[in-house]
């Protein structure tokens, strides 16, 4: 079986009596992007700081392979740690060149020019070589960035909300331009965002973090169709939630019986999202079409169900119109909580 390549267990972060990161475990995989998803404050930049060695956790342990990075009887100083870190603010010096930038921080200087020239091809800054950071774009100084950590041959690279000072094309596509270099190059990485898109695009796996604590982790897959609870799914997609009475895998709710992901019983919520739901028109119905939506390739429809409002998609070519009965089935079982 491959061994981790970060053990990160009951790590806890301290600021003063505040505690930002709250017992958090996690393992990454050699070669994996994994990404720390969650809102302002959540304590994702204090995780990843301490994984760099920039803030010293208050508890818990830190291991990269066989080193001990932290734990109740090590902290290894940061610059021990072959690990790369990537900020928002790209952190390039002003005055030395683009070029002078990556080979910033080679220890063999013998390996430089080989390995300032592969990372220029590599990220597409030849012609950049020579120039002072002033005079290339803020997508390029991001490669820069990049290429200066890649240039020091990390095994794990982390990064601090990278792409948040470019806009949405440009952030995307160096993001699955790095994506692919760290693939390629069998380079770990963790991602610390907040955007749920970013993290989905990215991340082979993730882990939601609210309070300084992680709420769940999984592929982006898992974390969409089978949410632990209703705060985690509404970080994803549109959520929506009716109330039901479960008895095994089935809940009676004001739309009909429902099929669930899991065996439950009393009480409980159901996530209904909008590509999940059939719609057929039914007289007998008495869920209402109140608004409709033309998206080109879909319709979004907005239907008054007893207790709440629904958001539903179906094909434009579906010929449906305000005011129509309909019947709304889950294709799928649903998550219930
Ligand atoms: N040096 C510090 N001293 C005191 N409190 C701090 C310090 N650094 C962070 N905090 C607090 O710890 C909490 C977590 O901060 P952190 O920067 O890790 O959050 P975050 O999820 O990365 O947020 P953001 O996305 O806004 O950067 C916040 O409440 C923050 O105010």
């Amino acid at each position: 079986m491959t061994k981790p390549l970060l053990s990160i267990k009951d790590l806890s972060c301290h600021f003063a009596k505040f505690c930002a990161v709250d017992k958090i475990s996690f393992e990454l995989m050699p070669g994996e992007c994994f990404a720390l998803l969650g809102a302002s404050g959540c304590g994702k930049t204090t995780a990843l700081r301490a994984i760099a060695g920039l803030e010293t956790p208050s508890g818990g342990s830190i291991h990269h392979r066989d080193q001990t990075f932290f734990d109740a009887k090590t902290n290894l100083l940061a610059n021990l740690r072959n690990t790369g870190f990537i900020f928002q603010d790209y952190a390039i010096f002003p005055h030395l060149s683009i070029q002078e930038n990556i080979t910033f921080g080679i220890k063999d200087k013998s390996e430089k020019k080989n390995i300032l020239e592969r990372m220029l091809t590599l990220l597409g800054l030849e012609e950049h070589a020579k120039k002072m950071p002033h005079q290339v774009s803020g997508g390029q100084l991001q490669r820069v960035a990049i290429a200066r950590t890649l240039a020091i041959k990390p095994s794990l690279v982390l990064m601090d909300e990278p792409f948040s000072n470019l806009d949405a094309t440009l952030a995307r596509r160096l993001r699955n331009e790095i994506r692919g270099i760290f693939k390629a190059e069998g380079i770990s990485s963790i991602l610390v965002t907040h955007n749920q898109e970013e993290a989905f695009d990215f991340a082979d796996r993730l882990a939601v973090m609210e309070k300084g604590q992680i709420l769940q982790i999984g592929t982006p897959e898992e974390l969409y169709q089978q949410p632990h609870t209703s705060q985690i799914a509404s970080f994803f997609g549109h959520c929506q939630i009716i109330s039901g009475k479960a008895q095994g895998h089935t809940a009676t709710t004001s739309i009909g019986e429902i099929l669930l992901q899991k065996n439950i019983s009393g009480k409980c919520e159901i996530l209904l999202r909008p590509e999940n739901l059939r719609i057929d028109l039914s007289d007998e119905s008495s869920s209402i079409i109140k608004d409709i939506r033309f998206l080109g390739a879909r319709k979004e429809l907005t239907i008054q169900v007893p207790d709440t409002q629904i958001f539903a998609n179906v094909s434009s070519r579906t010929q449906i119109k305000i005011g129509d009965k309909v019947k709304i089935t889950p294709i799928e079982a649903c998550p219930a909580f």
